[in-house]
């Protein structure tokens, strides 16, 4: 048994009856014991994963193993999942206490009721809803009714948890409360989690890696700091990050980069950077707003056209060949909207992208 691969996806193909290809040749793998976020913007492909993953939905091509046996052909009930869905789909004719008993005095491997009663009252108190046990669902907060969900998924001692988007219907503060309560309870009972999610700050606050997904194709599997530090490929660089990441056109030519309003020397870049020959021609210099600061010693000079305050730092915007980019400040710096600033780049921290999103530096 090999527990880096307690899950594994491999060649995963998806194409809808209206011949629509979801899921594109996707492979990965997931540690036993492990939340990971499967992440990406709507329409990515994120859900048909889980749905396949579930045995709700058969995929067109390829294989999923499960503690290294394939279970494509394993019918859903025997494939030992839990499943949160978004919307919670809990039955609201029955109390909170039958909801979550219920998986256990279903089917074939149906449990007596005191029996089935003891492990429903052991999720309960992890999931923290014991006094709510005879309330019905529509009395319930949305966060209450998640965490039915959640102990209903696992009455049954699953061995891989999905959750599809389990936050979503939840207020702002509260999702980040529950979202914590998540990472608690999956770490504390050690159950492997597959967990979608839109939202990349959820994504780098929960999830053990990520793997972030456009267009039904795998865009980076990895560790959340690297979405960051060392992003794959444009769509990556832009899509995580908050203020997002600031990208300006710019030409290179043998010795220099040249954007409208500046120019890098390339000598000025690492060397060691480089993931291959640049031809001269079009590119995108991209750097994350914290790493362009205003500094006397500048690179170009602008105008702040607005000033965000976000907690502890402030977004500078400005204005760059008819797009706004931001550099991110701490509180204290005394510039207000309307001065002029110079900007400086932190060189090792810029990345260059072609045209087409392919990153080579
Ligand atoms: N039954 C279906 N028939 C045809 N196309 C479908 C079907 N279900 C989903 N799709 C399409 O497949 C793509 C992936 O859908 P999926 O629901 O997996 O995306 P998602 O990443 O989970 O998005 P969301 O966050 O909006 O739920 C979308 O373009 C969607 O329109």
């Amino acid at each position: 048994m090999d527990n880096n691969k307690f899950v594994e996806v491999k060649n995963l193909r998806k194409v809808y009856d209206n011949g629509h290809e979801a899921i594109k040749n996707v492979s990965f793998s997931v540690k036993k014991g492990d939340l990971v976020c499967l992440l990406g913007p709507s329409g990515c492909g994120k859900t048909t994963i889980l749905n396949i993953l579930a045995g709700l939905l058969n995929p067109t091509e390829g294989d999923i193993l499960f503690n290294g046996k394939s279970v494509v052909k394993v019918a859903p009930k025997d494939r030992h999942i839990g499943y949160v869905f978004q919307n919670y789909a809990l039955y609201p004719h029955m109390t909170v206490l039958q909801n979550v008993m219920f998986p256990l005095i279903v089917g074939a491997n149906k449990k007596p009721k005191a029996e089935a009663k003891k492990i429903a009252t052991k999720y309960m108190e992890l999931t923290q809803i014991t006094e709510l046990a005879d309330q019905k669902p529509g009395n319930l907060s949305g966060g209450q009714q998640q965490r039915v969900a959640i102990a209903r998924a696992l009455v049954q001692e699953p061995q891989i948890l999905l959750m599809d988007e389990p936050l979503s219907n939840l207020d702002a503060r509260l999702r980040l409360k529950i979202r914590e309560e998540i990472r608690s309870l999956v770490k504390s009972v050690g159950i492997t989690t597959l967990f979608v999610t839109h939202d990349q700050e959820e994504a780098l606050s929960i999830g053990d890696k990520i793997i972030l997904f456009n267009d039904g194709v795998i865009q980076q599997d990895d560790l959340g700091q690297n979405f960051y530090l060392e992003p794959n490929n444009y769509f990556v660089a832009n899509f995580v990050g908050n203020p997002v990441i600031d990208n300006f056109k710019i030409t290179k030519t043998a010795n220099e980069l040249k954007s409208s309003q500046f120019t890098i020397d390339l000598a000025d870049l690492e060397e060691s950077r480089f993931k291959r020959e640049l031809p001269d021609g079009e590119y995108i210099l991209s750097i994350r707003p914290e790493n362009i600061v205003p500094d006397p010693d500048g690179l170009f000079e602008t105008t702040v056209d607005d000033i965000e305050l976000i907690g502890r730092e402030r977004i500078l915007k400005f204005t760059f060949d008819n797009e706004q980019v931001r550099s991110l400040i701490n509180l204290e710096t005394p510039i207000k909207r309307g001065d002029q600033v110079k900007l400086k780049m932190r060189f090792n921290r810029v990345f260059l992208f072609t045209p087409e999103g392919e990153r080579v530096y």
